[in-house]
């Protein structure tokens, strides 16, 4: 049978009939309306302490293009925040459009970004990421907007390794790249409890969302757009539109770090 993708044979509208969890009480993404968030003051700065050595290769998944980490220590981590205990970096990963008028998967008062960025960490309390994926405080995922505006230099040196992973599964090693550097300058957010956005869509992580967004050019948005969710061999599917829409709310509050 056909995995999941985003099709409209496998996509998002189908995902529930094999992940009922997809109409879950706590699902991702969401629309962010920043007139009903609460600024809550005993909300924490983030601090994200990566170091670009545990960074191992990049990867086309069929679904996105990801950074692997190597996560056997606590050398890249997230600590603050809305989250207590220490968190390792896993990966991190895009989403993007096939246009500029959309591509991320959180929205704020309805705006969809070109591309969505989501370092991925889980807690060290719990042994694994795989552990730490079904518990409802295993995971959390900082989210930073892309919009469109200057060639970002950070961001060309991931583009530039694209050419080696065009296809579904393919990888290539990818040492000493500082995710910090994808970071806008101002780290205030906003949080909530959710859930991953792809299959399995499990219900285990927070969501910390940044309220300042990087720049990406057109061309780095072609780039990203020049990789196939096809496999070689396959007839070529250009990847785009790699995102879940945004889910009911289902009473939940988002929090803000921020006045
Ligand atoms: N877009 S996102 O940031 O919400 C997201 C982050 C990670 C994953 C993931 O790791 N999937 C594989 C997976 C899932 C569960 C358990 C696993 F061990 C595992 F590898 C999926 C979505
Ligand atoms: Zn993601």
């Amino acid at each position: 049978s056909h995995g999941w993708g985003y099709a409209a044979t496998n996509g998002p509208d189908k995902w529930g009939e094999n992940f009922p969890i997809a109409n879950g009480p706590r699902q991702s993404p969401i629309d962010i309306v920043p007139g009903e968030t609460a600024f809550d003051a005993a909300l924490k700065a983030l601090t994200l302490k990566y170091d670009p050595s545990t960074s191992i290769d990049i990867l086309n998944n069929g679904h996105s293009v990801q950074v692997t980490f190597a996560d056997d220590t606590d050398s890249s981590t997230l600590t603050g925040g809305p989250i207590s205990g220490k968190y390792r970096l896993k990966q991190f990963h895009f989403h993007w459009g096939a246009s500029d008028d959309k591509g991320s998967e959180h929205t704020v008062a309805g705006t969809k970004y070109p591309a969505e960025l989501h370092l991925v960490h889980w807690n060290t309390k719990y042994p694994s990421f795989g552990d730490a994926a079904s518990q409802g405080d295993g995971l959390a995922v900082v989210g930073v907007f892309l919009e469109i505006g200057a060639d970002n230099p950070q961001l060309q040196k991931l583009l530039d390794a694209f050419d080696g992973i065009k296809a579904k599964s393919t990888q290539t090693s990818f040492a000493n790249y500082d995710p910090s550097t994808l970071l806008p300058g101002c780290l205030d957010y906003w949080t909530y409890d959710g859930s991953l956005t792809t299959p399995p869509l499990l219900e285990s992580v927070t969501w910390i969302v940044c309220k300042e967004s990087i720049s990406v050019s057109p061309a780095q948005m072609g780039k990203f757009r020049s990789l196939l969710f096809s496999g070689d061999g396959e007839a070529p599917c250009c990847m785009m539109d790699n995102y879940r829409p945004p889910q009911p709310l289902k009473g939940r509050k988002v929090r803000a770090s921020f006045k």
